[in-house]
């Protein structure tokens, strides 16, 4: 089955546009756990714009609590690998994102950065730590993630998203399909994310073996239009048959 990891970052923004704990994170990341989550995500920016370091502390606790991972997200800067570190989330998300940039727009380029990526698996694998690390689609080295370190990739699914209903989505969804193939011929877990939402996912994870969606910006807009009971249903009976 498909995990779905929900990304919180949206609660922690409209917490933040105000200076109480307001709404708190920590009681929506236990209310979509109890409706079938199976992990939180969670992205702090270098600026904690949303998700603040202190918000993986007590994430990290709660899905303890819940038996159900933790997945951090971010560039990996000297602050953000202390909290990782500290706090040893079940798995580890590493995105090349500038501090400036809006919302993560592209992946690794894993030969560039190999020899930087390797040090920070050798780091952290050994705590238990999985490191999955955010890759294109159409990247011609994705198996190389696995020379690094990597236990998993995270394709980064907006193209996916932005091609869904489309002339070009059947093209686009069988390179999708072809690139989670590569990986996990070379034995990297497959993970998605960027822009899903409950339109576009039925389509995407019939690419096989599609270990973790993590979704956050449309999610949290579903559960205004519809409901927080009812979106998390419609995502448990897509992700059911998984
Ligand atoms: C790596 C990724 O695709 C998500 O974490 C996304 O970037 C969410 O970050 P924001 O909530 O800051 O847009
Ligand atoms: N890794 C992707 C993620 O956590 C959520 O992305 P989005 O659904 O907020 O676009």
């Amino acid at each position: 089955m498909t995990a779905l990891s929900v990304n919180i970052n949206k609660i922690a923004l409209i917490r933040n546009s105000r200076g109480r704990n307001y709404p708190d994170v920590n009681y929506f990341a236990e209310r979509f756990l109890q409706l079938g989550a199976s992990g939180i995500t969670l992205h702090p920016r270098p600026d904690q714009r949303h998700a603040r370091y202190q918000d993986v502390v007590e994430l990290k606790a709660l899905c303890d609590r819940y038996q159900q991972p933790l997945n951090v997200e971010g560039y990996p800067t000297p602050d953000f690998l202390a909290v990782v570190k500290q706090n040893r989330p079940a798995q580890c998300t590493l995105v090349p994102d500038d501090p400036q940039q809006v919302t993560s727009d592209h992946g690794w380029d894993l030969r560039q950065h190999a020899e930087f990526l390797q040090q920070i698996c050798q780091e952290l694998t050994p705590l238990g730590i999985e490191v999955s690390l955010f890759v294109d689609y159409d990247n011609a080295d994705i198996a190389l993630a696995k020379e690094i370190g990597a236990a998993r990739v995270e394709l980064y699914t907006e193209p996916y998203a932005e091609a869904f209903g489309t002339a070009d989505e059947e093209a686009v969804w069988q390179q999708f399909a072809r690139a989670a193939q590569l990986a996990q011929q070379a034995g990297l877990g497959v993970n998605a994310g960027h822009d899903l939402n409950l339109q576009n996912l039925p389509r995407f994870v019939q690419i096989p073996n599609i270990l973790e969606v993590s979704i956050g910006h449309a999610l949290i807009v579903e559960c205004l239009e519809q409901g927080i009971e009812a979106t998390m249903q419609a995502y448990r009976q897509i992700l059911q048959s998984k």
